[in-house]
């Protein structure tokens, strides 16, 4: 029995779950700001010495490899052994994992230890099945659309969840599937809302019996809340406030009266 997006936002609200966070210096703020709003507990804990022991106390761990270096590599080992000794859920951003090398060996690594979620976009799912990716950097240049078979293909290596995100975003565990509209426009001028966002599966994975459900929800949340800051915004810089007022500002009656979620399972190969 599956539990709605609303039902799992009450959920959060009524315990905030502390949120592990091995994210990039860009997203560091705007990301504890987004789960903060939302109704989590963010903690940036990324250094190798007490990063497996904090993923012990953590309800769940993310971790995303936007500005890597090779000690936040050690660091991210670390804290993904101290999740998997605890059974606690992890996140797994590959940011602009086609760019480099090093980002394709990485994030190679880290989706051999099997994350219990995958976010990214477009261009960085393609990248992890070994399909042609146009992303430029950090920036999605592909259509999910075109993520989506990859995606279902790397849920079922990994027995974990994938998002790609978006225009309209695309969820699987390799056997489910559901698309998600809303959002805004504003929203990949904002830079980090993605690493946001998997900060914020994260959150919804500590208090979620299933991590699909918790990443439906947490897209869901994101959706309805940049389309409720959308009218009123003149650009990106006057979105983010409004985003975050919204992502503070929804009940969990009303992500589950706005979500839009369609089945995908029509297409599966
Ligand atoms: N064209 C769009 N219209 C509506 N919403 C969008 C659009 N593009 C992205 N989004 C939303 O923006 C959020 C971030 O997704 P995006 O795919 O931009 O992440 P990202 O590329 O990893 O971002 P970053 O690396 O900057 O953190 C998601 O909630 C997604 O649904
Ligand atoms: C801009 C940027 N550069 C490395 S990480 C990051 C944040 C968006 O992914
Ligand atoms: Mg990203």
């Amino acid at each position: 029995m599956s539990q709605s997006p609303g039902t799992l936002l009450a959920a959060l609200r009524a315990e905030p779950p502390l949120v592990q966070c091995i994210t990039n210096y860009v997203a560091m703020n705007i990301a504890a700001n987004v789960l903060l709003a939302a109704g989590a507990s963010p903690a940036m804990v990324s250094d190798a010495e007490e990063a497996g022991e904090f993923a012990q106390i953590a309800g769940a761990l993310t971790v995303n490899i936007g500005t890597l270096s090779m000690p936040f590599v050690d660091g991210m080992r670390a804290a993904i052994g101290g999740a998997q000794q605890a059974k606690r859920p992890w996140v797994l951003d590959p940011v602009a994992c086609q760019a480099t090398a090093l980002r394709r060996r990485v994030a190679a690594e880290l989706v051999a230890l099997r994350p219990t979620i995958i976010r990214g976009n477009a261009s960085e799912i393609l990248s992890l099945v070994g399909e042609a990716s146009r992303g430029q950097g950090v920036d999605g240049r592909d259509a999910v659309a075109a993520a989506e078979d990859g995606a279902r293909r790397l849920a079922q290596q990994t027995g974990g969840v994938v998002a790609v995100t978006g225009a309209v975003d695309f969820v699987t565990d390799g056997t489910r599937a559901v698309r998600i509209k809303g959002g805004s426009l504003w929203m990949p001028m904002n830079t980090a809302l993605g690493c946001s966002l998997t900060g914020l599966c994260g959150a919804y994975a500590a208090r979620a019996a299933d991590p699909f459900d918790a990443t439906v929800a947490a897209l869901a949340h994101f959706a309805v809340a940049g389309q409720r800051a959308h009218p009123g915004a003149q650009g990106p810089g006057s979105f983010a406030p409004r985003f975050l007022d919204a992502l503070h500002a929804v009940t969990p009656e009303a992500l589950d009266a706005e979500a839009v979620i369609h089945s995908a399972e029509d297409v599966a190969a």
